[in-house]
């Protein structure tokens, strides 16, 4: 009898299953990327959870940059590269041919490797993204590029250079107007491809820190060589190797306690 009481409900396990399911910002399922012949992802299974930071390492070449980049469907853009799976977001499979791709990248922003301003002023940077949305006041896109500034750190930086070009600020600030100019969109999630490694470290510390607070908005997934940042900003780790997932897991657990000789020999070094 006392073990039937403790026994939890079909109504509370659903509960809880339900509770996990809305936890989920991006559910992928038996991924495969080709880029032409070159079957770069191998049936890729991964939940990526609101309000997380999910960090994706491993080798050279493992897929990690493709990873991200089916996530926001850039690939598109190139032919001879095809994505086929389930990679459910906002209750759809943005893998299919229906889906507003302009729409998605607005909600999936991304941030590259080398900051890359456009050649404009530091307002324009963010309002031009902006403007292909929405039709603002002066006032409201004033203060749309404030707040967005503000939330990547960057305003009291700038706020008096606003009409200055953005690719005349430093490498650190760059990088920090690229997350402006993503997070300007409004965007749920945000993705990073290597943000930090063109930045000196007091740069990469300030970007680190940001990341942080960012994730009380956002959900983020980035890619990083750097083994020492992944366990720093995410409390997810995925471990890439030709093409699969070899081990995920929160991020404490996969650096302390790695499960894969792989993931081990990789994260001392051994390899990679
Ligand atoms: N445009 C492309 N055309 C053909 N093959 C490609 C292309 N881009 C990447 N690849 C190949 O796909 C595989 C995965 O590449 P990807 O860039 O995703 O790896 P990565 O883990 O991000 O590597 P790195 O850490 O060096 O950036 C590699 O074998 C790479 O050579």
């Amino acid at each position: 009898m006392d073990t039937a009481l403790n026994e939890p409900t079909h109504e509370a396990a659903d509960a809880v299953g339900e509770r996990s399911r809305r936890d989920i910002e991006i559910a992928i399922r038996g991924l495969d990327f080709h880029y032409n012949q070159h079957h770069a992802l191998k049936d890729i299974d991964l939940d990526v959870r609101r309000h997380e930071t999910t960090a994706i390492i491993g080798p050279s070449g493992c897929g990690k940059s493709t990873l991200l980049r089916v996530l926001n469907r850039i690939y598109a853009l190139y032919p001879g590269q095809r994505a086929t799976g389930e990679i459910r977001f906002d209750g759809k499979n943005i893998l299919d041919a229906r889906t507003d791709v302009a729409a998605l990248r607005a909600k999936v922003g991304m941030v590259f490797q080398s900051p890359t301003p456009f050649p404009m002023s530091v307002y324009d940077n963010i309002a031009y993204g902006i403007r292909l949305y929405e039709k603002l006041s002066r006032s409201e896109m004033d203060g749309r590029v404030e707040t967005a500034l503000r939330g990547a750190a960057l305003w009291e930086e700038v706020k008096d250079k606003l009409a200055q070009n953005g690719q005349g600020l430093s490498g650190g600030q760059q990088q920090r107007l690229c997350i402006a100019r993503a997070i300007a969109l409004r965007p749920q999630v945000l993705l990073l491809d290597e943000p930090t490694s063109a930045l000196d470290p007091i740069s990469t510390a300030k970007i680190e820190d940001l990341l942080d607070n960012l994730r009380d908005e956002y959900t983020i997934v980035i890619v990083t060589h750097n083994m020492q940042q992944a366990a720093r900003v995410s409390q997810k780790t995925v471990f890439m190797y030709l093409g699969e997932i070899v081990e995920t897991n929160a991020t404490d657990e996969m650096f302390e306690r790695p499960k894969e000789r792989r993931t081990r020999d990789y994260i001392t070094g051994r390899f990679g």
